[in-house]
This record gives C-alpha cells, sequence and structure tokens, in this order.
C-alpha cells in the first residue's frame, strides 16, 4: 500500500517520521521546504520521506492520510476531489465542522464514487509520535477489509493501531474531549483545583457519551483509546492546546493565536446541535459561550455548580 500524508503541521510531520522509520511515504504540505517540520522543533524526516509541494505528486498513493485542521477539511476535500476519489482515505483530524455539523469522515464520504473513509484518532501528542515514544491509537473504518489493510499499513512497533468499525463513536470521542480539555484548562487556570478538574473530567465523559450515542456510536467505543484515553491525556497535559487554552482562559492571560485549537470551533457546532436535538450539553454549551464572550469566566463556573442536583 502506497502512503501519501497531506498536512505537515505537527501531526501530519510526526506520521511522516514515525512511517517513514519503517517503510516509504509521501508528505504534501503547504509551504513545506527542506526536511524541517516547523511545528515539531528538532525533528529531522527520515530518509524514506519523499516531501513535495506538489499535490499531483500523491496520484500514485493507495492511501491518503489527510493531517490538516478540521475547519479546512470540507473545502480541502471539495477543491482537491478529482485527486482523491478511489483512495483509501483516513482523516487524521479531531472536530466538527461549523458549517455542516458533519464529522471528517461524514464529510469524506460526501466525496461520490469514494471506498468508505477512515479516521485515525486517539491519545497521542504530536511530539511523542515523532521522538519514537510507544503510542496506540484507534483507526475505524466501517469496511472490515480496508481497516485491516489500513491498520497493518499505518502500525509501527511503537505506533500500535487497533481497529473498529464504529466510526461515528471514534470521531466523536475525539472532538468531543478537546471540548471538555478546554472547560479543564479553565478550571485549572482560574485555580478551582484537581479535585474540580476531576469532577469535570467525569461530568465530560458523561456528556460525551450522551451526545455520541444520541449520533448512534457504540458505548465501547467512548471508553476506548479515542474516548476516555484521549480525554484523559489531553485535560491532564500542558502538551495539549486545547487545555493550554482553556488554562488561559481560566487565568486571563493571553494565548498564542496560531496555535491550533480544534474544541473552539467544535464546541460550537456541538452546541448548536445540541439545542437543535435536546441533548443536554451544559459543558460544551457552556465552553462554546465563554469562547464567543457572551458569558463571563465568573457565570460560567456560578451556572454549572447551581444546576439541579440530580442521580449520577
Ligand atoms: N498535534 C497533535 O498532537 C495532534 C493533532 N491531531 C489533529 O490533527 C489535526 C491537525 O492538527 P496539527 O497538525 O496539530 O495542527 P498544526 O497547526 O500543527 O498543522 C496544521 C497544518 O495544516 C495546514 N493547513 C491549514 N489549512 C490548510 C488548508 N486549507 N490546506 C492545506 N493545508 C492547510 C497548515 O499549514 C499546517 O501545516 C487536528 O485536527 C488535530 O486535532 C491529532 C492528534 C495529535
Ligand atoms: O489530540 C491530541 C492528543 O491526542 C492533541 O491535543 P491538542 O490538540 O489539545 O494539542
Amino acid at each position: 500500500m502506497k502512503i501519501a500524508i497531506l498536512g505537515a503541521g505537527a501531526f501530519g510531520g510526526a506520521l511522516a517520521v514515525a512511517l517513514g522509520r519503517e517503510r516509504p511515504v509521501t508528505l504534501w504540505g503547504r509551504g513545506l521546504e527542506g526536511r524541517q517540520i516547523a511545528r515539531l522543533p528538532g525533528i529531522t524526516l527520515p530518509e524514506a520521506v519523499s516531501v513535495t509541494p506538489d499535490l499531483a505528486a500523491i496520484a500514485p498513493a493507495d492511501a491518503v492520510l489527510l493531517a490538516l485542521p478540521m475547519q479546512a477539511l470540507s473545502a480541502f476535500s471539495a477543491d482537491h476531489a478529482t485527486l482523491l476519489r478511489g483512495k483509501a482515505l483516513v482523516a487524521c483530524c479531531k472536530g466538527v465542522d461549523l458549517r455542516t455539523g458533519l464529522g471528517p469522515v461524514e464529510l469524506l464520504a460526501q466525496l461520490e464514487g469514494g471506498r468508505a473513509p477512515a479516521v485515525l484518532t486517539g491519545p497521542s501528542f504530536a511530539a511523542d509520535i515523532a521522538r519514537g515514544l510507544p503510542t496506540a491509537l484507534t483507526l475505524a473504518c466501517t469496511d472490515e477489509t480496508l481497516g485491516a489493510q489500513l491498520q497493518h499499513a499505518l502500525s509501527t512497533p511503537v505506533l500500535r493501531l487497533y481497529r473498529s468499525t464504529d466510526v461515528i463513536g471514534a470521531e466523536l470521542g475525539g472532538a468531543l474531549k478537546n471540548i471538555v480539555a478546554i472547560a479543564a484548562g479553565v478550571v485549572i487556570g482560574a485555580g478551582l483545583g484537581d479535585s474540580a478538574r476531576a469532577a469535570l473530567m467525569t461530568r465530560g465523559y458523561a456528556e460525551m457519551q450522551r451526545f455520541a450515542l444520541a449520533r448512534g456510536a457504540r458505548p465501547e467505543t467512548l471508553a476506548g483509546l479515542s474516548g476516555f484515553g484521549d480525554l484523559v491525556l489531553t485535560c491532564t497535559s500542558q502538551l495539549s492546546r486545547n487545555f493550554r487554552f482553556g488554562q488561559a482562559l481560566g487565568a486571563a492571560t493571553p494565548f498564542d493565536a496560531s496555535q491550533t485549537v480544534e474544541g473552539v470551533a467544535t464546541a460550537k457546532a456541538v452546541a448548536q446541535i445540541a439545542a437543535k436535538d435536546g441533548i443536554d450539553m451544559p459543558i460544551s454549551t457552556m465552553v462554546a459561550a465563554l469562547v464567543d464572550g457572551t458569558v463571563t469566566l465568573g457565570a460560567a463556573i456560578q451556572s454549572l455548580l447551581t444546576r439541579p442536583l440530580k442521580q449520577e
């Protein structure tokens, strides 16, 4: 299986490093020059990675990994539909498209005549993958045969892929945990303490399940790497941009606007869907309001603490 990676940011770059240590792979990215990845300081791409600024050079690839920010995926896949159609597409982004309310797999499935798209998601910081540290991810695809082929083609001795057919559960786990990570960052930034963060993560997980199950996900997927696993990682590590963004919000300190923080747009998308479909998502709704500036930090905390007491 010939593999191409689109997007030479942190995650695309890290996947190229990991796969390029084992087999040939092509990496395309905007403004990619030389063999360094701007988002991965100190990392050099292995020899087996062919770097190209020309998108047409990925034409021979059988499998294409799309490591772009979620909000760029819809326009990108539509603009390059002819090149992408017929290939095994693997979405490597975490989020919900704000304009359509669709996840990455659902967006890629709109390329008519294509194969069943897959999603690669789970607890994995690009910096860890690039350093060759052990990582486990979920590869979800409704086509079991294709899913197994991708699982084997994309696994390495330190990058272990677990297979699933629950694409909705896998993509929603990765999308929703970023919203909870922002909220967890707010809790820590505002000085509310580790106990409050544990409560927030637990109630956030309940909210993730409620939303995902309403959209057809399987509960065991949410309990796996792409849900619970990634929730724990992202809510507890300073390496997470979503967590750090929330921390800055909670502490009222500046945050580098050039960083990709997927939970911001995803919180808005999820809050809109939850309101329309009547799904109780208090944390996501509050994060959406906080990042929009329609509620103050004090009011947001107060509103979550004064919800009616109920059964767990
Ligand atoms: N960084 C990480 O540790 C991980 C990131 N992810 C996911 O990977 C996705 C990408 O994130 P990162 O690589 O971290 O972000 P990044 O900000 O490091 O890189 C994004 C890349 O996409 C490119 N890009 C943006 N818009 C584009 C467009 N319209 N056309 C072509 N290229 C475009 C940018 O130039 C940049 O190179 C996100 O959904 C993120 O949640 C998943 C797992 C780990
Ligand atoms: O998804 C990630 C880890 O699994 C990366 O998290 P951030 O996007 O918050 O940095």
